[in-house]
């Protein structure tokens, strides 16, 4: 017979670090935004708070490889932002808070062009574009999409491919109500089937029910602090 201790361990979720940041330093103009000696991000989904000016953006754009930095980052088992670039894009996808494409290009044209980026499956964008009402606004040049349409198409590039970790910056801002919950869906999804790791930032505390065993990391006076 099973002793509780034992089955207790048996059902605990067993958490390893996808990302490893060591001897982190970004400023702009000489001012400190963010110092980490040593920081570790779990398997899991973090919910990274802050206020305005914090440091979030900085953070994640830092870890997605589209800003410089100080020390160095590395994604499991041991792919370095800086020595293995290309392995590491492979391995944590992006989505900015903003986003800005390309707008002569359709939604169609770029989704194509991060499939071939990404390597991924045939028809992987297809659940996604369907499930947030995109199909209709797609073969349409993006100078054409409104912000809300615009940070779609942004979420669906950001999950296509295999990425052990995606970073979402703001993911929610510009998102109407119906297409919430749809968002949720796919991070919940995508974390249970194929244990993606999820990064979400934002400057409010997390409230919603719809996300299993989120954790939250706190962005204030130039650190980061891991708060639940
Ligand atoms: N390109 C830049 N040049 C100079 N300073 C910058 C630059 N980008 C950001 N900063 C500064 O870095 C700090 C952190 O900015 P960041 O955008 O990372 O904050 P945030 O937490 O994402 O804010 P928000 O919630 O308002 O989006 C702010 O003080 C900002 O003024």
């Amino acid at each position: 017979m099973l002793n509780l201790a034992s089955a207790l361990a048996s059902t605990t979720i067993r958490y390893y670090p996808v990302l490893t940041i060591h001897n982190f330093h970004k400023a702009y103009n000489g001012h400190t935004i963010l110092r980490l000696d040593n920081f570790t991000i779990d398997s899991g989904i973090h919910w990274i708070r802050g206020h305005n000016g914090s440091g979030k953006s900085t953070f994640l754009k830092a870890l997605a490889g589209i800003l410089s930095f100080e020390g160095d980052v590395t994604a499991h088992p041991n792919i370095s932002i800086k020595k293995n670039p290309t392995a590491y894009r492979s391995a944590v996808n992006f989505a900015e808070a903003e986003p800005v494409f390309p707008d002569f290009l359709t939604g169609t044209e770029l989704i194509q062009l991060f499939k071939s980026a990404k390597n991924a499956p045939a028809r992987q964008e297809e659940q996604y574009v369907e499930s947030m009402g995109m199909t209709a606004y797609l073969p349409d040049r993006i100078s054409t999409y409104s912000s809300g349409m615009l940070k779609k198409l942004s979420l669906v590039l950001a999950f296509l491919g295999r990425p052990a970790c995606i970073l979402l910056d703001e993911p929610l801002t510009t998102l109407d109500a119906d297409s919430l919950p749809i968002l949720y869906a796919w991070i919940a999804d995508q974390h249970r089937l194929a244990g993606t790791t999820f990064l979400l930032s934002s400057h409010q505390a997390f409230e919603g029910e719809l996300l299993p065993d989120v954790r939250e990391i706190l962005v204030a006076q130039a650190t980061l602090q891991h708060i639940g």
